[in-house]
Formats: structure tokens, sequence, C-alpha cells
């Protein structure tokens, strides 16, 4: 038998709650390693926090992909481990391997067809990158730009971030300045952010959400006007970006966060005023779900393996050890705690 240790959801936020640490319960099972044909057993090396896990949290999740986690029961997200023994001819051991329904628990026996292969070359030996430049995230800021931005190279055109230092973020602005936007300006929550989007990432400026006007700021930073916005937040933020935003504009609905911990179905209804300024000035606001596009993931991921190893996408992580760290991780990543992709390291 195997000492495995898992994370429990023990209570709910509520919908209107914010999340806390304590609604997450690490215990201890021992679990027979035994497997059937066609099963592997993992060891999780890390784990994924993210935003739409706060969705999960509440019995009605909201959106028709998400289902609730149920209470007392081992949680789930993205995960990346190591198989460690196997009864699945398409997985050796030592193969390293990934999933969406990964249980926030130290091993685990999985059956081998629900998991994808990462070829550890892809994401430049960093495994974690499976999980964000390289990974779900990565693909959403690839996807969302290139499905939804309307970029186009030599138009001088302005894209705003929300959201800009997180995962979807970071790479989002990084790939705006790749595919030839003249100004790329992102938001975000602390000058040390702001910092690093413009010294590390190539942003053209960084706008503190926290500190001062943001209006005046997207002013002063878009003299021309904002032509595609990347959503990442919602709510007030939104607002302003969407005011200052040129006819013909695209908005990039990646994500609403500062409304997850709030009763609002998703998309959350907008301001009369923001909907007015969207039908005016004839702007797009096209809901994206990166999950809609997987017959376009394995290029997605080409692309941005390349620019990884080339350097030409700068890869920004925050990670956390400890399966005991879990609860804390996410709720960190909720308020902002983050840099880049947050993870969880569980194992070496
Ligand atoms: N459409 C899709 O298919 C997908 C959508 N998403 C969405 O993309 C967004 C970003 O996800 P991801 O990159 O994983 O997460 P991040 O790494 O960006 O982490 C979340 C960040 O949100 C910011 N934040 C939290 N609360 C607020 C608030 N009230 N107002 C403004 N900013 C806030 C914090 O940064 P700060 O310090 O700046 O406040 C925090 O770091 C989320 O909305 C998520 O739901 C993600 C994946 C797929
Ligand atoms: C309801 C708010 C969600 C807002 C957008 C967002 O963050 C979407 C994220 C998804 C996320 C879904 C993950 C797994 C789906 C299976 C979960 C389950 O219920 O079993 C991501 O992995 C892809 C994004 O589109």
């Amino acid at each position: 038998m195997l000492n495995v240790k898992r994370v429990v959801l023990r209570s709910r936020p509520g919908k209107n709650g914010h999340p806390v640490p304590e609604n997450f319960r690490v215990e201890e099972i021992r679990k027979s390693p035994e497997l059937k044909e066609g099963q592997v057993l993992v060891r999780t090396l890390y784990l994924s926090v993210d935003p739409y896990m706060r969705c999960r949290m509440n019995d009605d999740t909201g959106a028709d992909y998400l289902l609730p986690w149920r209470l007392d029961e081992c949680v789930d997200g993205g995960g990346v481990g190591i198989v460690e023994a196997s009864k699945n001819q398409a997985l050796s051991v030592g193969t390293i391997v990934t999933s969406f329904n990964w249980h926030w628990q130290t091993y685990d026996v999985m059956d081998g067809s629900l998991l994808q292969k990462v070829d550890p070359e892809m994401v430049d030996g960093h495994l974690s990158y499976a999980l964000g430049a390289v990974g779900m995230p990565g693909l959403t800021a690839f996807l969302g730009v290139r499905e939804k931005g309307h970029v186009t190279a030599g138009a001088h055109q302005t894209m705003v971030i929300s959201g800009a230092a997180g995962a979807c973020g970071s790479v989002a602005g990084q790939i705006a300045r790749l595919d030839g936007c003249e100004r790329v300006v992102g938001i975000c929550g602390s000058d040390q952010k702001c910092q690093t989007l413009v010294t590390e990432l190539g942003f053209t400026a960084g706008i503190n959400y926290r500190n001062g006007d943001i209006s005046s700021a997207l002013r002063e930073q878009c003299p021309r006007g904002i032509d595609i916005y990347f959503d990442n937040v919602g709510g007030p933020i939104s607002d302003a970006v969407i005011s200052q935003m040129n006819p013909g504009g695209h908005v990039i609905l990646c994500g609403q966060i500062s409304q997850y911990n709030k009763d609002v179905p998703y998309p959350p209804p907008l301001s009369e005023d923001t909907q007015e300024a969207l039908l005016r000035n004839n702007i797009t606001r096209e809901r994206f779900i990166v999950l809609n596009y997987m017959e376009k993931f394995e290029e997605g991921l080409m692309q941005l393996s390349h620019w990884v190893k080339m350097g030409q996408i700068k890869v920004l992580e925050t990670v956390v050890n400890g399966i005991e760290n879990m609860g804390e991780a996410f709720c960190s990543m909720m308020t902002g705690g983050n840099v880049g992709k947050q993870v969880v390291k569980i194992s070496d």
C-alpha cells in the first residue's frame, strides 16, 4: 500500500464569499498501487491553481463545461507527473504526462487513455511550463490574440491587457508585441509588477490599477486610443478601458476574475454605458474559451515552445512547495500574490 496525501474540499466559500485556505483540507490515505490493464501509477510533480477553480468551489459553477467540486472529495485541475508503474503499452515508466483533471494528491492510479504525454524538450526542460506558458494559459493567450484580436502588423495598433502580470496576460502581451502591435500596455496590481512588464517582458508601459486613476493613465499611455483589449478581469477596469477604445476595435473576452467572488452569471452583465460604447463604436466583444479550439492546440504549443526556447517569450512563474500549500497558493493567486503562472511543486 502507498501512503498518499491529498487535498479535499472542506467547505464552500459561498457564491459571494472570498475563498480561504481553510476551505481545503489535506488528508492522508492508503492506496493500493495495483494496476488494471491500461492504467498507470503516477507521481505528481506540479499542480496548477487557476481562477476558474473559484467557480468549481460553488455547488453551481455557472458554466456548462465546469463541474462543481464535491465536498469532502479530492479536488482536481491541471497537473503534471511521472509514470512510476505501467500497465499501458503507450506509457512506459519515466514518461512525463499531464491532464486537466489531475487529482490534488501525491500519487494516483490513472487511466492512461486520459493522459497526454509531455515532451520535456517542448518545455525547454521546465516541466511546470506545461501548466503555464507552454500549456493551457499560453494557448489561451496565443489563440485569444490570434482568433479574436485582429492584430495587423504595421497598422500601428495599441493593445491593452488586464491581469497583465499573470499567466495568460504576461504571455498575451508578449505575443501582441511579436505579432506587431505598436503599443502594448498592461494593467496589473502593483508597481513592481508594472516594472517587470516593461523591463523583462517588453511591454510599452504598465498601469497599477491600485494606484491612481486608471482612465488618466490610459489616456497618457494610449495617446491614439485603444484598438484591442485582452480582458482578463472585467468590472470597472474593463469599463475604463472600453470607454477609450477606437471605433472598430476588438475586446478579447478571456476572463472576468474581478467578478468570480460574486453571484453573477458568466460572463457578467455589462454596465449600460459600456454596452452603449460597444454598440456606438462597433466594437466586437466575443467570448473566447480555449477549449473550443482543441484542433489548434498542437500547432499552438509548437509555436509557444519555439518562442520560449528562442527567448522571444520570457516565462514568469511563482512556485510554492508542498501539497499542504495548495489552498494557500490558490487564494494567493486569486488576490494577486503571483507573478506569471502560479504552480505548486509537489515532488522532485
Ligand atoms: N477563456 C479561457 O479559455 C480562459 C480564461 N482564463 C481567464 O483568464 C484570466 C487570467 O487567468 P490566469 O492567467 O490563469 O490567472 P493569473 O495568473 O492572471 O492570476 C490571476 C490574477 O488576477 C488578478 N486579479 C485578481 N483579482 C482581481 C481584481 N479584482 N481586479 C483585477 N485583477 C485581479 C491578480 O493580479 P493583480 O496583481 O494584477 O491584481 C492575479 O494575479 C482569468 O479571468 C481566467 O478565468 C484563463 C484560462 C483560460
Ligand atoms: C466560469 C468562469 C470561467 C472563465 C473562463 C476560464 O477561466 C475558463 C477556463 C477554462 C479551464 C477549464 C478547465 C477544465 C475543464 C474541465 C473541468 C471539469 O469540470 O471537469 C481551462 O482548462 C480551459 C479554459 O477554457
